[in-house]
């Protein structure tokens, strides 16, 4: 599991190794990760040309020592100020006695000839975009031909939400220490920070504020069946979706469904024809969800409509003791009378796109977390937020960020599959949140395995589920 934790829980941790260690070995320790970081990826330090940007911070700071720390390994190190009066005295004077350059200007710095630029104009204290001059020093970064990476957090990325409220830096790595921060995985942060590569500074963190799964852990939700298992005892998933003019949201999720959790799936709804032709293993029937036949999980509402018809369906699903997914029209119906699922006994799963979450009236502002956490208190569900990091969060506050995927999932269906997958797993007796997660995660893993063959469309994320699952199982 990656722990994310927010700046002031990691800000907090420090304060406490501060108050124990001499001066500056913290920061000295951030800064000999970040220049090992650094060697590793430039492949070499002699006669390697580094950029500083340095701010006015702690985040300039390490930049310095990092650059003090090159400079003795036969780097030509240049320190840009920012905020010439203010930059970190002690990491200034080490960056001089090391060999380091010094300018104010930013023509000066030989940001157009350089190798490796490193950025630390702005860490976790950072506030809103990058000021005029920062940002014409990013601008004149990207511009040449150094390799881009942060210190810490990306400047202009908020670290805790991934808000980018104007300039940013665009980073190709992100040395980031203590703790992963959220907004280096979630919101736009996501796109700026690169790859993120974590510095242990050995902190004693609390909890962490949201979670994000790996392979073997989203493999350990997943059990094998046992001897004693049959088609029922591994929980069977009841969909209805899709209609009969448009049977494909019905084919791609009990699709996902089956190929998720192969136990049973029963089919209920107008689309049998087109469920019965993809799926010869699910059982259909022409009716209502109360037709079905029993089921431990519900999945209702992709392309199902939202007609009085649809909105029956959803209300009759809603008044079972199981579990619930609602996506799609039933989303669109259920925004208009959420005191359907208010005081629900069993868990209930919204998976809303942007768009489906702002139907509820909530806020969907640059903090994707907050957002999401806020609507699942609010209405006491699990809510997954998709996107290219999908959010899940529980009503009391439980979080994941989902580390999976690709842009390649930005088409059509591939919502009316995730929904298959996190239905499948409520049907096993996982609790929603982790379901949802665990889902998201799967989800993620079989449009990478889709995509690396080439454009996908729904169908092939369906077709790579099983692999998917062997991937989580084996590394493989
Ligand atoms: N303490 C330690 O031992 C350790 C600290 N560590 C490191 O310190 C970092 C935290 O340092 P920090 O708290 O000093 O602040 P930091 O993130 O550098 O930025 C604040 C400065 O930026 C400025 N500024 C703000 N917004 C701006 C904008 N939009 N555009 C431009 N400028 C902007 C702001 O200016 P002001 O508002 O004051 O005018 C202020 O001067 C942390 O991320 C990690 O890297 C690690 O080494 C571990 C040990
Ligand atoms: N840019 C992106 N990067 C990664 N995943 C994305 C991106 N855009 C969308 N997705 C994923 O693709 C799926 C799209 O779902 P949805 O919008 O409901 O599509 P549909 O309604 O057509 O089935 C979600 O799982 C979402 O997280
Ligand atoms: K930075």
């Amino acid at each position: 599991m990656t722990g994310l934790h927010t700046a002031d829980q990691v800000r907090a941790a420090e304060a406490a190794v501060l108050a124990r260690t001499r001066e500056g070995a913290l920061m000295q320790r951030a800064a000999t990760g970040l220049a090992t970081v650094c060697l590793r990826l430039a492949g070499r330090g002699a006669g390697l040309r580094v950029v500083l940007l340095v701010g006015a911070g702690g985040n300039g700071g390490d930049a310095l020592w990092a650059g003090s720390f090159l400079a003795r390994r036969g780097a030509a190190v240049t320190a840009l100020l920012l905020d010439p009066d203010r930059a970190h005295p002690a990491g200034l004077a080490g960056l001089r006695r090391a060999g380091g350059r010094v300018v104010r200007d930013v023509a000066a710095a030989g940001l157009d000839r350089a190798d490796l630029v490193l950025d630390g104009i702005t860490g976790i204290s950072g506030r809103g975009g990058l000021r005029p001059a920062a940002a014409d020093a990013v601008s004149r970064a990207v511009a040449g031909p150094g390799l881009l990476v942060a210190v810490d957090v990306p400047s202009g990325v908020d670290a805790d939400t991934g808000a980018v409220a104007g300039e940013a830096f665009p980073a190709q790595h992100t040395v980031t220490f203590g703790a992963v921060k959220p907004g280096l995985v979630v919101g736009r942060g996501r796109g700026y920070a690169g790859r993120v590569h974590l510095v242990d500074l050995g902190l004693d963190l609390p909890a962490p504020s949201a979670r994000q799964l790996t392979d073997a852990e989203v493999a350990d939700l997943l059990p094998d069946p046992g001897s004693g298992d049959d088609k029922y005892s591994q929980g069977v998933v009841g969909v209805h979706a899709g209609s009969a003019t448009y049977p494909g949201a019905a084919v791609l999720c009990t699709g996902a469904a089956l190929r998720t959790r192969p136990g049973l799936v029963r089919y209920a709804g107008s689309a049998v024809d087109g469920v019965r032709a993809a799926w010869p293993e699910a059982i259909v029937t022409d009716g209502r969800p109360a037709d079905a036949g029993r089921v431990q999980a519900w999945v209702v509402g992709p392309g199902a409509g939202t007609d009085d018809e649809a909105q029956a369906a959803l209300a009759e699903v809603l008044a079972t003791d199981l579990p619930v997914l609602v996506d799609a029209d039933a989303l669109t119906l259920l925004a208009r009378s959420p005191e359907l699922v208010r005081g629900r006994a069993a868990a209930t799963v919204l998976t809303p796109h942007d768009r489906e979450f702002t139907r509820f009236g909530w806020d969907l502002g640059a903090d994707r977390i907050g957002a999401t956490r806020a609507a699942a208190a609010d209405l006491g569900v699990t809510v997954l937020l998709k996107g290219d990091a999908t959010v899940v969060a529980d009503a009391d506050g439980t979080t994941f960020v989902n580390g999976t995927g690709t842009p390649w999932l930005a088409t059509a269906g591939t919502g009316d599959v995730l929904s298959g997958v996190v239905g499948a797993l409520l049907a096993t007796g996982l609790p929603a949140v982790e379901a949802a997660a665990a889902g998201a995660h799967l989800h993620g893993r079989a449009g990478q395995l889709a995509a690396a063959a080439g454009p996908l469309i729904a169908s092939d994320v369906v077709a790579q589920l099983p692999a998917a699952v062997h991937l989580l199982r084996t590394g493989a």
